[in-house]
């Protein structure tokens, strides 16, 4: 399969170069211009993994054989994705049985077991931004690993303590720097360091954000799992709501979509970070500075993915009436932690974001489903504080909560990043 530049289409690639590379020229996203059609009911019979693979298999083409990609699978798929029922006809899609308790583990250890596929051991920094639970994720799937150097940007003050715990406290080849600013400006450090041509050679730069293309094709395979756990009569009645900030987890279930799978309709649900709501209805791309918000993992301004998502839209494959976009503002978050809990269901804001936005879309004879991406306890704090009640500590948690973070600090600039990144490859 042939990935293109969205914005330089002369540009294209194999999907192992596209692992490979991260970003095209110019910032340009990779991304397919044609979708692989599946036998969608045969694909639902299968059990997780193997079905992933089979997804997978039909993304990537015959670059990587059958056996190499279900042992990927396999690798990194080690945990469950199940569909907790909350209310008649609404289930939450529980994406936070991974390492790192949140959606963010299937792409990152994808994209590990791809890039190992792509390098070999050969010299790589993965220099990533975070506005909460992709740095965790990024820097488990790569700790340790061979001839990897991975640093985290996130932007200081501005994520959940414990998410933050999570990545600060591993050291070995995880370098995170806190930086005085927002997500937003973390990211575009991101993408300016592949700018740097010398830099990208000397350091072997690559990127583990949705940048980076296998990140988002391991995300299309639990938009399978979640309807394959639907009842079959409630199939062609299923609306998903997703809570959005760099619209990577949207643009996978609108992959999922093209790909065949019956999805009526995606909610992009969004914090008062609302730049594609506004969008939506205005037509007008106007991102303001960011809020932060209850939900921080969603506080982007700019989301990387939306070229993607044009993409789509140009492409025709997915239609304008299928996407739905929902802003959620801070009192509705909270209302929705606390209706969850009522329901008997513990979530936390980022969830809550996804059920008030479903709620909000939600037709008679549909069945809703709304991603649960991270667990409640890296919400410890903001849940306690909604609910009144104390939250338990998951192991993973409770063995950094303790632990001393070892970041350092970065103001939001290019030239002290690329000093950074020269200091470590001189230690
Ligand atoms: N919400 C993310 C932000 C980065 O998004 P990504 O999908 O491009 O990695 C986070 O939690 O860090």
């Amino acid at each position: 399969m042939l990935l293109t530049n969205i914005k330089v289409p002369q540009e294209q690639v194999s999907f192992l170069q596209a692992v490979r590379q991260g970003l095209g020229v110019e910032q340009g996203l990779f991304f397919p211009t044609q979708w692989p059609k599946l036998d969608i009911d045969a694909l639902l019979a299968m059990p997780f993994v193997a079905r992933s693979s089979a997804i997978l298999q039909a993304l990537i083409g015959d670059e990587l054989s059958a056996a190499d990609i279900d042992a990927m699978v396999s690798q990194a798929f080690t945990f469950a994705a199940p569909l907790a029922s909350v209310a008649d006809d609404i289930s939450c899609l529980e994406l936070f049985h991974g390492p790192t308790l949140a959606f963010k583990d299937f792409g990152g250890r994808f994209m590990a077991q791809a890039l190992a596929k792509a390098q070999g051991e050969k010299k790589t920094t993965i220099v990533t931004a975070t506005s909460g639970d992709t740095g965790a994720a990024v820097a488990h799937a790569f700790y340790r690993q061979r001839g990897v150097q991975v640093v985290i940007l996130f932007p200081k003050g501005k994520i959940s303590p414990l998410q933050e715990k999570l990545f600060t406290t591993l050291g070995d080849n995880i370098t995170t720097l806190a930086v005085d600013g927002d997500f937003d400006q973390c990211q575009a450090l991101v993408k300016q360091v592949f700018d740097d041509k010398p830099l990208v050679q000397q350091l072997g730069i690559n990127s583990a954000n949705s940048i980076n293309i296998s990140r988002l094709f391991a995300q299309v395979c639990y938009y399978f799992e979640a309807v394959a756990q639907v009842p079959a009569a409630k199939r062609q009645q299923v609306v998903i709501a997703v809570p959005s900030g760099n619209f990577g987890n949207l643009t996978a279930g609108l992959i999922a979509k093209a790909m065949g799978l019956p999805i009526k309709r995606m909610v992009a649900a969004t914090n008062s970070n609302d730049t594609v709501p506004r969008y939506w209805r205005s037509g007008d791309w106007q991102p303001k500075a960011t809020v932060a918000t209850l939900s921080n993992a969603m506080d982007v301004a700019a989301p990387n993915n939306w070229p993607r998502v044009e993409a789509l839209l140009a492409q025709g494959v997915i239609k304008r009436d299928a996407i739905e976009a929902v802003m959620v503002d801070e009192d509705d978050t909270v209302l929705g932690v606390r209706q969850l809990y009522q329901l008997g269901y513990l979530s936390e804001p980022h969830a809550a974001v996804a059920y008030k936005a479903l709620k909000r879309s939600l037709q008679s004879g549909e069945y809703g489903i709304f991603l649960g991406t991270a667990h409640p306890a890296k919400f410890k704090e903001q849940v306690e504080n909604i609910l009144g009640t104390p939250i338990a500590l998951p192991e993973a948690l409770a063995r950094c909560a303790a632990e001393q973070s070892l970041s350092k600090e970065l103001p939001a600039s290019f030239t002290a990043l690329k000093q950074q990144l020269l200091t470590l490859e001189q230690a």
